[in-house]
C-alpha cells in the first residue's frame, strides 16, 4: 500500500512540481494519466525514492525519504528515459545484475528464463548501448522485474514499443497479482486496464476513478 500525505514538490526558484497530494494507492494496478507537464513523473519519482518532498509518503509503511535501505529492492522503477536506467555494457550483463539476490547456483537458468520470457535472447552478447529505443526500453523492463519488486513504478513503458511488443510488456505488467504496480501513461487502453485510474492536472489530483478517462479527455478536447 503507498500512502502519500500532504506530499509537495518544489524546484528552485518558485516551482511548485506536486502541491499538497494526499492519496492512498492500494488498488493492484493503477493508472496516473494527465496532461504533458502536468506532474505525472514527479509523482512516481518521490515513489521510487528520486525527489525529496515535504509531507509523508510511505510504501508499505516505510517512509519512502528516510527508508529507502529498507525499500532497496522492494520498490522498482521504470523510468520514462529507459536508456538511462541501463548500466552494464551488455544486455545479458544488465539483467544478470538484477539477479544478485538469488543464489549464485540458480543465476544461470534464470538468467536465460528473464531473457527468453522478454524476447531478448537472441540480443543476450549486445552492447546494451546498441540496443534500439525500444529494445532498450524492453531491457530495462526485463532488469527491474528480475529483482522481483513488491512494487513496480512504471513510467510510460510502452512508449517506443511497436504493437506486438506493446503486447507483451502490458501482459508482463499485469502477470503478478501479488505486484502492486502505478503505471503512467498516456495510453488510454492501458489506462482503461488498471483497477484504478487518478488524473493528475496542474500538479495536483484532479479526478479519480473509473472515469477519470473520460473526463481527462472531455478536458483536452
Ligand atoms: N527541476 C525542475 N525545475 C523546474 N521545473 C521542473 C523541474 N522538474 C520538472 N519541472 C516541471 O514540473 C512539471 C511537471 O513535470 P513532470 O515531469 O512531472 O510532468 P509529466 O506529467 O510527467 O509530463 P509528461 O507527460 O510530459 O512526461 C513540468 O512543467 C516540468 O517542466
Amino acid at each position: 500500500m503507498i500512502e502519500l500525505q500532504n506530499v509537495t514538490v518544489t524546484a528552485k526558484p518558485d516551482a511548485v512540481l506536486l502541491d499538497d497530494v494526499s492519496l492512498t494507492l492500494d488498488a493492484p494496478t493503477t493508472a496516473i494519466i494527465g496532461e504533458n507537464g502536468s506532474g505525472k513523473s514527479t509523482l512516481a519519482k518521490v515513489l521510487a525514492g528520486l525527489l525529496d518532498y515535504t509531507g509523508s509518503a510511505t510504501i508499505n509503511d516505510v517512509e519512502i525519504s528516510t527508508g529507502r535501505k529498507h525499500l532497496t529492492g522492494r520498490v522498482g522503477m521504470i523510468i520514462a528515459n529507459a536508456a538511462a536506467q541501463v548500466i552494464m555494457p551488455s544486455v545479458a550483463e544488465d539483467v544478470a545484475l538484477s539477479l544478485r539476490h538469488l543464489p549464485k547456483d540458480q543465476r544461470p537458468a534464470k538468467l536465460d528464463a528473464v531473457l527468453a520470457e522478454h524476447d531478448l535472447t537472441d540480443l543476450a552478447d549486445r552492447p546494451a548501448l546498441s540496443l534500439s529505443s525500444g529494445q532498450l526500453q524492453r531491457l530495462a523492463l526485463a532488469s527491474v522485474l528480475a529483482t522481483n519488486p513488491e512494487v513496480l513504478i512504471a513510467d510510460e513503458p510502452t512508449t517506443m514499443l511497436d504493437a506486438r511488443y506493446a503486447k507483451l510488456v502490458e501482459h508482463q505488467l499485469f502477470a503478478s497479482p501479488e505486484r502492486q504496480v502505478v503505471l503512467i501513461t498516456h495510453d488510454m487502453a492501458l489506462a482503461a486496464r488498471c483497477d484504478d485510474i487518478i488524473w493528475v492536472h496542474d500538479a495536483t489530483i484532479a479526478h479519480r476513478g473509473p472515469d477519470a478517462i473520460q473526463q481527462y479527455l472531455e478536458h483536452i478536447g
